[in-house]
């Protein structure tokens, strides 16, 4: 019915005349275009959202349901394979849908068969063993929302309302709490998943190890997930945040290791303003009880300014280098950088900030990313690929310095946002291979002493902005540039996050990420090729092979029948 309307306005005279005015609003009035529909858009959705939620949580029993809806993902891969097909299995979640910059053409073009795996509860919160299940599709602001008030948080919680379970398992999460718990798959006790055969398996550290150990940055390539259970800690429901500002590279590099190898802080990060201008900030949970009232400050408030213009305002009145504390509610200090969407929201509406802005519409911010990147024209999508960057780079600790000064040299845009990782290495006997996350070779001390698993300190860079060359209308190469990071990176033994773009040669990949394990898995569950390889779903040039080689699962679907 939908499409018959669309096919009719379509035929209409002024039909293409109509577009080509909407179009051109869309991208030349961006700004206003998010502000008059997608912001009220996003707004609906989330409301939507939450009270279905709600609902479930209170009237539907969703451990229950949750096994129907298992059986009929395993359903839709074995008729997949029953019917001969050669194409690649991915979910069915649109790329538009998915936080990561780019649309996934691979969802688009054809060459996939797309699972749905409509698995959005929480299932189980287990208070005795400390952990909650949910179902992939989870999202972090639901979790956040449901176990605050609880008294509880999991260790790793990324920031974004909209990151989900299942991308951040299966991909990457990375949070300033990373300086202690790792990952946030480091802190993931079990895994559901459904085979490329149909099967549904558990895998943990005590069952089926060997798949458990593959599954992160697997990018949904050995399986579909479809429960995942995540450790929770006790949390308090403030943190106390203590700002230092720096002026000097070196000084600020060494405070930021300091803290974040010490470990006394719960949460460490940084944000550079300048080649020598950052703010470190550590926070501990504290109750409310020991909350200075005078130095409360509920960032999350419609009315606040953004994080990160908050976060400058330190360095710019504080020359001396004194730090200052404040108090922030816990579920405010997780989402500081929602809000802004770090400080990309600058660029999309340049009055967001602006005091009369906020106190009119502060409340209906951030636009959701996911309907940005719907409303995105071509024009925008080409523009944000030539001449902006969304990169995140993990480095070993020790070459943060030097780091930033690559990013300096090739990108030359501030703010960077710059977080701690401790990379544990879980390797044994049994299970030698560190999957995916090579072991760092060569480096003076590659692992911190004296404790239980051996670890690395690794931080991340993320530079998500407009380069200076583009703003001084310089020449500015996407790729060459992306290719010259990628090139050091890999040079210092570090790890591209793949959820933006990535211009890696397959050799290349294949020498950033220990293939070895995942090569074992690939070929013990999913022998067949029903799934693409990682580096095809990730990688541009990787991108291009996708619909290859699918031909053994049709094959082995032809003699099945
Ligand atoms: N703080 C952080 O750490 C941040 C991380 N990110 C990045 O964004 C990603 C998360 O974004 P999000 O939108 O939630 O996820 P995505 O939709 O981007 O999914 C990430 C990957 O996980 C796969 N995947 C997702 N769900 C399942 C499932 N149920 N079974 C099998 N595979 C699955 C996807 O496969 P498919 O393509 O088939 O759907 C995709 O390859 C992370 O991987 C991370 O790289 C972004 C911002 C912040
Ligand atoms: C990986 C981290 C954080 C990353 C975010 C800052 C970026 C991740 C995805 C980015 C975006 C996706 C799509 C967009 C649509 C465009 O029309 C506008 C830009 C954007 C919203 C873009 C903005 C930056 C991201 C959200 C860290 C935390 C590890």
């Amino acid at each position: 019915m939908a499409s018959h309307i669309i096919d009719a306005l379509v035929k209409l005279p002024f039909a293409d005349k109509a577009y080509d005015i909407a179009t051109e609003f869309m991208t030349e009035h961006r700004g206003w275009f998010v502000i008059i529909f997608v912001l009220p858009f996003s707004l609906l959705f989330d409301i939507f959202f939450q009270i279905r939620a709600a609902i479930v949580m209170r009237f539907y029993s969703a451990p229950e349901l949750h096994n129907e809806r298992v059986k009929n993902i395993q359903n839709q891969i074995k008729a997949h394979l029953e019917s001969g097909s050669t194409k690649r299995l991915c979910t069915a979640r649109g790329g538009w849908q998915s936080i990561s910059p780019g649309n996934r053409d691979y969802k688009t073009s054809g060459a996939s068969h797309q699972i749905s795996v409509n698995l959005y509860d929480i299932l189980t919160l287990d208070e005795e063993n400390m952990t909650v299940r949910v179902e992939p599709m989870v999202n972090m602001g639901q979790l956040s929302h449901y176990l605050t008030p609880l008294g509880y948080t999991i260790p790793v919680l990324p920031e974004m309302d909209d990151l989900t379970v299942g991308g951040l398992m299966m991909g990457v999460g990375i949070e300033c709490s990373s300086h202690k718990y790792g990952l946030f798959n480091d802190t993931v006790v079990e895994l559901e998943l459904v085979l490329s055969d149909g099967s549904c398996v558990s895998c943990s550290k005590t069952k089926n190890r060997e798949l458990f150990d593959a599954c992160p940055w697997s990018y949904g390539t050995l399986g579909m997930l479809t429960a995942v259970t995540i450790k929770v800690m006790k949390s308090k429901p403030f943190v106390r945040l203590e700002y230092f500002p720096c002026y000097d590279k070196k000084k600020g590099a060494a405070l930021f290791q300091k803290h974040s190898e010490e470990q006394m802080a719960d949460f460490v990060e940084s944000l550079a303003y300048s080649q020598h201008e950052q703010v470190v900030m550590t926070g501990t949970y504290v109750d409310a009880s020991e909350v200075v009232y005078a130095e409360k400050n509920s960032i999350g408030l419609w009315y606040k300014p953004w994080f990160f213009k908050h976060v400058q305002s330190k360095l710019l009145a504080n020359k001396d280098e004194g730090s200052t504390v404040e108090y922030i509610p816990l579920r405010d200090y997780f989402h500081r950088h929602t809000k802004a969407i770090f400080w990309e929201l600058e660029q999309i509406i340049p009055v967001g900030n602006h005091p009369v802005f906020r106190f009119l519409l502060g409340w209906a911010v951030p636009p959701k990313v996911s309907f940005l990147k719907l409303t995105q024209t071509q024009k925008i999508k080409e523009l944000y690929e030539t001449q902006h960057v969304i990169q995140d780079m993990l480095v070993p600790m020790s070459k943060l310095g030097e780091a930033l000064d690559v990013f300096k040299k090739q990108y030359d845009l501030y703010p960077l946002w710059i977080c701690p990782y401790k990379a544990y290495d879980y390797t044994d006997a049994e299970a030698p291979h560190r999957c995916f996350l090579r072991k760092p070779e060569g480096t003076k001390k590659p692992f911190l002493e004296g404790e239980k698993l051996r670890s690395e300190m690794y931080v991340d860079i993320g530079a998500y902005g407009i380069p200076q060359a583009v703003l001084d209308k310089k020449p500015f190469d996407a790729v060459a540039t992306g290719r010259k990071v990628e090139e050091y990176v890999a040079k210092v033994k570090g790890f591209q996050m793949l959820y933006a773009d990535s211009y890696m040669t397959k050799d290349e990949f294949r020498s950033m990420f220990d293939h070895v394990h995942y090569d074992k898995m690939k070929s013990k569950y999913d022998a067949r090729g029903a799934f693409p390889e990682v580096y095809a779903k990730v990688c541009k040039k990787g991108q291009a092979l996708w619909g290859k080689g699918g031909e053994k699962v049709a094959e082995e679907g032809k003699k099945k029948k």
